[in-house]
């Protein structure tokens, strides 16, 4: 056990994968005292014993203050903030088995990019519902933050998004350091949608990639893209702001043009002709986008929004759309010319 300020933060972080893991050595090198919940007790204590998480941040070396456990009890115990970091669609299982054991009063941080399968609920909401805590208890971390940029202590930004103010600045506080830069606001639904909305254009990014089409292709699918993520918050009451902001292009641009991402990553396997069902076999870290657009493109109906490059990603993805005719010139609704 490392020798910690006496004023450390005790925090939770539930996930170990390159996210969650990523995240918890963020808090840990910020000072906190981080006990991270693995599913599997070996992950859990390759990151206690070996500091380290060789399957999902290989050659990346966590600070001594990080913990991994196996037992939700043990990791929620004294907990004063408590980071959620697990495959969206199985956030709602994995908050009934907490519901009783997470600590009363404390902040419930959600680090995820995904909306819900069936409810088309965004991922604080299932929180709010599964855990029956006021949303003034809940945060969300998004901005342009690719894993294993951040292991590395590559410097970067992000959002920590609450309806209530105090509860966004407690956790900047605690999330923030040397390398890594929280700023706060209070449009949870923009910044949570800025985080889904990027990885379904990063998807159409990543096809025109994958087909051989050149950066005018994905710089038109990026701009026109931005205005469909924009128009598509701001139906659903998000502000246009957050959407130019790091939550929004911000991390459309570092989605869009890394191929670390596994969106991205996914998209130009299936501009390669490979069918979905290959790629989700090929890929073994989860790409939020992939489980996002039925959802997306349901909540876009009911606001009347029009989101012509996620449906064309849902065609390709449907295998009714051949990747080569994805064309960010197909993305209006008429063929008369439209300002911009
Ligand atoms: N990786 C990134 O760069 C990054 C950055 C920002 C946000 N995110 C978001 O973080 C979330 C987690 O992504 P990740 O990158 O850590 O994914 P990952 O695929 O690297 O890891 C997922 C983790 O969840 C575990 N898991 C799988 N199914 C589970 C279940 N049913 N119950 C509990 N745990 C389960 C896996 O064992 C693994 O530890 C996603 O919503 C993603 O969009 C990822
Ligand atoms: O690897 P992706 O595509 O899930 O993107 C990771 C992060 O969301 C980038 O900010």
């Amino acid at each position: 056990m490392p020798n910690l300020d006496a004023d450390a933060p005790r925090v939770a972080v539930l996930g170990a994968g390159s996210w969650g893991t990523t995240f918890a050595k963020i808090l840990a090198d910020g000072g906190a005292d981080v006990v991270m919940w693995a599913r599997r007790r070996e992950v859990a204590q390759e990151i206690t014993e070996t500091h380290r998480n060789s399957g999902y941040l290989p050659g990346i070396n966590l600070p001594g203050n990080l913990r991994g456990h196996d037992s939700l009890e043990h990791v929620l115990a004294g907990a004063e903030q408590v980071y959620l970091s697990v495959p969206s669609q199985s956030l709602r299982a994995n908050l009934a088995s907490i519901r009783d054991i997470v600590p009363a009063d404390v902040p419930v941080v959600s680090l995820m990019k995904g909306v819900e399968k069936g409810s088309g609920l965004r991922m604080s909401e299932v929180i709010r519902d599964e855990l029956r805590i006021d949303e003034e208890r809940i945060a969300v971390v998004s901005g342009p933050n690719l894993a294993l940029e951040i292991a590395k202590r590559q410097p970067t930004a992000a959002v920590v998004s609450s309806a209530h103010r105090d509860t966004a600045v407690a956790v900047a506080q605690v999330a923030s350091n040397e390398y890594f830069r929280c700023f706060v606001n209070t449009d949870v639904v923009g910044t949570e949608f800025g985080g889904v909305l990027k990885n379904l254009i990063a998807v159409a990014v990543g096809i025109a990639d994958g087909v051989g089409y050149g950066e005018n292709t994905k710089a038109s699918i990026i701009t026109r893209g931005l205005v469909e993520i924009t128009d598509f918050a701001v139906a659903f009451g998000g502000r246009s702001e957050t959407m130019t902001g790091l939550a929004g292009l911000g991390d459309l641009i570092a989605t869009c043009e890394s191929p670390l991402s596994r969106n991205n990553t996914a998209g130009r396997l299936l501009g390669q002709g490979y069918a979905f069902a290959q790629v989700i076999a090929q890929m073994n870290q989860t790409a939020e986008g992939l489980s996002s657009v039925g959802p997306i493109l349901e909540l876009a109906s009911t606001k009347g929004v029009s989101m012509p490059i996620v449906a064309q990603v849902a065609r390709v993805l449907e295998g009714t759309l051949d990747p080569r005719e994805l064309a960010p010139h197909l993305a209006t609704d008429s063929d008369e010319p439209q300002g911009e």
